[in-house]
């Protein structure tokens, strides 16, 4: 078992990370929850693998479970699905001394996170992180949202979870594109981390050795970001790094209208990005080929159309690195070595055109 701990402010959680898990929900729960009425939140995907399965751990337990299934997919992210989850749970009489758990990817865990932090100002929240995304990524750190129509993650809080369950077995069940969107964030991580884990992810050839790598990645993965959010939770600094390949990818994510995953659009955001702070003088030329031979090894898109439209430009308005316009571009003056790079917003259609 690895168990990384996180600490923001007064409070800490761990982020146990092993393939046995699926069997110990419920005393996995129990070791940081009362007995208490559970919602437990799944999309249409994940409900019909494990939602009995885990309702029934935590009924043994000694939970009371309120299962509430939404649609699988990135429309579920949304401000409409939050106030209804939030209504179920004003109807079951949910009190401050209850709690959410969110079962299944980044989605759900985000959009979870959205209704425990708003429900009567903040009930309990646990993540059991079902896909790679939420594996190495999502499930930490305390970044929950909801989307407004081509708006990413727009309306949301920094609300941290008391334990976070990463368990490969979930990934079994997982599409091979769903693994692989991932994955694209353990890129992203492994270059802002440093040579030793971009090493390890120079290795990785194919969609097979993701798999049998998981555990492994999750770990590596998980300890650079704790470490981040320890140290900036509330992304004044440091953690904005975290953000290499989403202000471009955030862009066309949602411009894609549900043809591009998350982690496909951050490939393609990190590629686009990294060749033009080459030409500019920002990043060594031999980063484009140690990164796109990384991504394109498991079939992850590394450009699209949609860069450099006129709709792109204005989604990069609503980045949340968007100061009084000027964009704080992440980007890599080596591996390891993340900044801050600003340009004006007014300055961005020629520098997407300098390639
Ligand atoms: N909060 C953060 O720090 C953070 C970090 C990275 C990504 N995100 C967000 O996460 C989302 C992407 O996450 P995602 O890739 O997990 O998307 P997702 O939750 O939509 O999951 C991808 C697909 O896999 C299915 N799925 C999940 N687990 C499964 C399993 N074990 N077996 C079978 N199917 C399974 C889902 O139903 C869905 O169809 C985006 O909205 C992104 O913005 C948030
Ligand atoms: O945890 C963070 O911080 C991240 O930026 C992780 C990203 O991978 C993730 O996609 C996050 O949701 C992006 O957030 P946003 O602040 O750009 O909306
Ligand atoms: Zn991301």
């Amino acid at each position: 078992m690895t168990t990384v701990t996180v600490s923001v402010g007064q409070q800490a959680y761990d982020v146990k990370i092993n393939d046995t898990l699926h069997t110990r929900i419920g005393a996995e729960i129990a070791s940081v929850w009362t007995p208490r009425q559970i919602a437990l939140i799944t999309d249409s995907h994940v409900g019909p693998l494990y939602l009995a399965e885990t309702t029934r751990q935590l009924e043994a337990a000694g939970f009371q479970v309120l299962p509430l299934e939404v649609p699988a997919g990135e429309e579920s992210k949304s401000l409409q699905v939050a106030g209804d989850l939030i209504s179920a749970l004003a109807e079951y009489g949910f009190t401050r001394g209850d709690g959410v758990v969110a079962l299944g990817g980044g989605v759900i865990g985000d959009l979870a996170g959205v209704v425990a932090s708003l429900y009567m100002r903040g009930i309990g929240y646990i993540q059991i992180a079902t896909s790679l995304t939420a594996q190495v990524d999502s499930s930490v750190g305390g970044k929950t949202a909801v989307n407004l129509g081509a708006t990413k993650n727009i309306a949301g809080t920094f609300y941290q979870p008391n334990l976070v369950l990463v368990d490969q077995t979930y990934l079994e069940t997982l599409t091979d594109r769903d693994l692989v969107e991932g994955y694209a964030e353990v890129v992203k991580t492994s270059a802002l981390a440093g040579p030793e884990f971009f090493g390890l992810t120079g290795k990785i050839q194919n969609i097979t050795d993701i798999r049998t790598h998981a555990q492994a990645l999750s770990a590596r993965a998980i300890t650079y970001k704790a470490a981040v959010v320890m140290a900036d939770e509330k992304e004044a600094g440091q953690r904005q790094f975290l953000n290499f390949g989403h202000t471009l990818g955030h862009a066309i994510e949602l411009l894609a209208h549900g043809e591009l995953r998350h982690g496909e659009a951050v490939s393609i955001g990190m590629m686009a990005l990294t060749e033009r702070m080459v030409r500019v003088g920002v990043s060594p030329a031999d980063l484009v080929p140690a990164l796109q031979s990384r991504l394109t090894a498991v079939g992850l898109p590394i450009t699209s159309d949609l860069l450099g439209t006129p709709a792109f430009f204005d989604r990069l308005v609503n980045d949340k690195k968007n100061h009084a316009g000027t964009l704080n571009l992440v980007a890599l003056e080596d591996i390891g070595q993340p900044i801050i790079v600003p340009k004006a917003l007014s300055a961005m259609p020629e520098f997407m055109a300098s390639i």
